[in-house]
């Protein structure tokens, strides 16, 4: 899928304009409010700043935005369309209506609904077996799950091609075997809420009190482990059958206010509102949101350095995202030709304080250069995992122009000789629209036995692939700088 369509700019609407673009999918937007424009560009640069701190890999080229003047100009040639306007049930109708008549037959629908079935959003649809609820969570662009809810007239083809559309976006979809009103999550969610929203009511504890016992207990444990696999553990060496025979019974005393809720009043929603804005100690919607954005960034790649590094829960997710990335990396490999293995755009956090990409940031631009050289010619995760790998022991960079901010780079790799055990590499990082050269590297590998950690021979089928192209790239002309070291004069 090369082009979506947002349909709704606001919260939810705006994270996914940000999820798809970065993912480098075409986005055009329709949302009628004159504010929507800045409000999706503000989310954008929110979740750029998010996504490049997150990502070990080259990402797509951003796909282009576009703010489109009406819903069917939006949903023109759309592969999917997102529909993510206010939650009112005769809104979404005229809406989805609308979407059903102009996309292309072929587009999936989703909904971002909370909580309303799908069965009865389909209504009034000429083709409603395309529509699917694919509910996410805020911050949409960060957190991969997504809710997939079919309604009576969805048909299994929606849900496979949806999917596999939120697969190629990074996230997790979770396929929920029967409809029914908000789903899974939102259930969760609701009955804790009501319960805190009783809790504020009768003074038992603070909006900030309440926020504590959850950040500081259960919320860290939710991350990693959820709440069955938490009880689990909870219920000792006895598991599971333990922890419901002793705590079950609680579930009948008088601990919860269960369907209950509390009277929504001026009295009550001024105390909520006023101990929020305490808690926000002045600070405003965005830099929360970035606070909660960067907290976010650094659990999931605690994650994903878990288990040996292949990562645990939505650490594991990010790291076969990475994968994906990187395989999907602009590739060019015509063995006459120089390789041109990745490519990317240049985030605003590699900037540092002269306005240009900060030095570290080439060697992790080269970094994933060798990493999508040694894919290329075989060593993948399967062959690491076999206790062989290549080791840089020496790099060479050289700084030759500037990137700024948003600047589009790609890579090219030429391989200046090999042996069985040593591979000698120049890369290149150009400015992709002007080709104007910004460094190079000049790399030492050596392929090694990782287990007894010292070089070994490469195998027949590998050295095959690294003789070929080391043949092919000696007939291009040498780059100048090969050999320099640090200091050297220009002869
Ligand atoms: N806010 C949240 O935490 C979550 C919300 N959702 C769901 O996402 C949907 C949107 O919610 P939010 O983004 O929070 O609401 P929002 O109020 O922030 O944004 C709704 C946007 O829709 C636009 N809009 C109104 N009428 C429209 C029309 N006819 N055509 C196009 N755009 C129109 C509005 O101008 C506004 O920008 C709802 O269905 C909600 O249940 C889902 C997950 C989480
Ligand atoms: C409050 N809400 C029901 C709109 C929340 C969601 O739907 C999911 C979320 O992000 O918490």
């Amino acid at each position: 899928m090369t082009k979506a369509a947002c349909i709704g700019g606001g919260v939810i609407g705006a994270g996914w304009v940000a999820r798809l673009l970065l993912a480098g999918v075409d986005v055009d937007v329709f949302d009628p409010s004159p504010e929507a424009e800045r409000v999706v560009g503000e989310v954008l640069a929110n979740a750029e700043r998010a996504i490049t701190r997150l990502v070990d890999a080259p990402l797509p080229q951003r796909g282009n935005l576009r703010f489109a003047a009406s819903l069917e100009e939006a949903v023109s040639g759309a592969g999917l369309v997102q529909e993510s306007v206010p939650e009112r049930l005769d809104l979404k109708h005229r809406v989805l209506q609308a979407i059903d008549v102009a996309a292309p037959a072929d587009a999936i629908i989703g909904s971002s609904t909370s909580g309303l079935l799908p069965s009865d959003l389909q209504q009034g649809m000429t083709h409603p077996e395309r529509l699917v609820v694919a509910h996410p969570y805020n911050p949409v662009y960060l957190l991969p799950l997504v809710e997939l809810v079919g309604g009576q007239q969805t048909s299994a083809e929606t849900i496979t091609r949806a999917t596999e559309i939120y697969l190629h976006l990074g996230m997790k979809p979770v396929i929920i075997k029967r409809e029914i009103e908000a789903f899974v999550g939102d259930r969760l969610l609701e009955a804790l809420w009501r319960e805190a929203l009783w809790l504020v009511n009768d003074d038992i504890a603070s909006v900030t009190d309440i926020d504590d016992v959850i950040r500081y207990s259960f919320g860290l444990r939710w991350a990693q482990m959820g709440l069955f696999q938490t009880y689990r553990i909870a219920g000792g060496e006895a598991g599971m059958r333990h922890f419901l025979h002793q705590f079950g019974p609680a579930l009948e005393w008088n601990w919860t206010k269960l369907m209950d809720v509390p009277d929504l009043n001026e009295a009550l929603i001024d105390r909520i509102a006023s101990q929020s804005d305490d808690q926000a100690e002045g600070r405003g919607i965005r830099e929360l949101e970035r606070i909660r954005d960067d907290n976010l960034v650094a659990i999931t790649r605690a994650l994903a350095a878990q288990q040996g590094g292949a990562g645990w829960g939505a650490g594991a997710l990010l790291r076969q995202h990475e994968q994906a990335l990187r395989d999907g990396a602009a590739r060019h490999a015509d063995p006459a030709d120089l390789l041109t293995l990745t490519s990317g755009n240049v985030p605003e956090e590699w900037i540092d304080y002269n306005g240009h990409m900060t030095e570290h940031r080439y060697l992790e631009v080269f970094g994933y250069t060798t990493d999508a050289l040694l894919e290329e010619i075989g060593v993948n995760a399967d062959y690491v995992a076999s206790g062989r790998s290549y080791y840089t022991v020496e790099t060479h960079i050289m700084h030759l122009g500037q990137a700024i901010a948003g600047d589009s780079y790609v890579t090219t790799t030429q391989i200046l000789s090999a042996d069985d055990k040593r591979l000698q590499v120049f890369h290149s990082i150009l400015n992709r629209e002007t080709q104007e050269l910004l460094a190079t590297a000049e790399q030492m590998l050596l392929h090694v036995d990782s287990n007894a950690a010292k070089a070994t021979p490469a195998p027949e089928a590998i050295m095959r692939r690294v003789t070929e192209l080391a043949r092919t790239h000696s007939a291009l002309p040498r780059p100048d700088s090969v050999g320099r070291h640090v200091g050297q004069r220009r002869s």
